[in-house]
């Protein structure tokens, strides 16, 4: 399994460095084809991120955005993903962006991850993907212990995967590893000793064990203390 790893003198000089990153990224593909998906975590780390990356310059009128996964949560919930994207990236210059939410408020989870699917599917594959990590080695919402982690891992996996977790404080639906690892740019983000000290720990454990050893093939890991 190889990935690059880069670690940052500090969590400032990482925001900056990935926003560059991701940007030429999108305007590589964007200039060579008519539209990219570009697929961002929730949670508590990439916020600092979108608000450099939403200021940039480039097409974003050609940019499909989603998440990598959802918590099933309203959008008032400040535990929303979708939340956390409309406030810090679907504004400024990348509001023209064209976000493909992983919620709706009028079915559960498991009677609305096809219907969600539906929407995303013509989008895919990936353009660019960041994700982020759990001190669990949790990534999107593919938790070890979860009810339907097999079948998130499994390549034969459906596009979306509703999700329980003994780690997950609702439930949620999660984008399959299948699907994550379709990108043709695979970012993943982690803050913290003890993020940096479980991607270590992670090394030669089964993917059910650690859910991030799934997708690290070929991603880069961008790290700052
Ligand atoms: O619950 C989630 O957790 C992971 C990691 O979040 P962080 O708060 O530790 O940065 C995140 O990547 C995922 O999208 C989110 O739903």
């Amino acid at each position: 399994m190889t990935h690059e790893f880069i670690a940052y003198s500090d969590r400032e000089a990482l925001v900056i460095a990935l926003a560059g990153r991701l940007a030429s990224d999108l305007r590589g593909q964007l200039s060579r084809q008519d539209r990219v998906a570009l697929a961002l975590p929730g949670g508590t780390s990439p916020g600092p991120v979108f608000d450099d990356l939403c200021g940039v310059d480039l097409a974003w009128d050609r940019v499909d955005v989603l998440l990598t996964d959802e918590r099933w949560v309203s959008e008032d919930s400040p535990r929303s993903n979708t939340r956390l994207l409309r406030e810090r990236l679907m504004v400024d210059k990348a509001a023209a962006a064209h976000l493909l939410p992983l919620y709706r408020d009028d079915m559960d989870c498991d009677a609305a991850a096809e219907a969600l699917a539906d929407r995303i599917e013509p989008v895919l594959p990936l353009g660019v993907v960041l994700m982020g990590m759990g001190t669990d080695r949790h990534t999107a919402s593919i938790f070890p212990g979860a009810d339907r982690l097999d079948e998130a891992l499994s390549p034969r996996a459906p596009t979306l995967v509703p999700m329980r977790a003994p780690g997950a404080d609702e439930p949620r639906v999660t984008l399959s590893a299948q699907v994550l690892n379709g990108a043709l740019c695979k970012h993943v983000l982690i803050f913290g000793r003890d993020k940096r000290e479980a991607l270590e720990g992670a090394r030669g454990l089964k993917s059910t064990d650690a859910p991030i050893n799934a997708v690290l093939d070929g991603a880069t890991v961008h790290w700052a203390e």
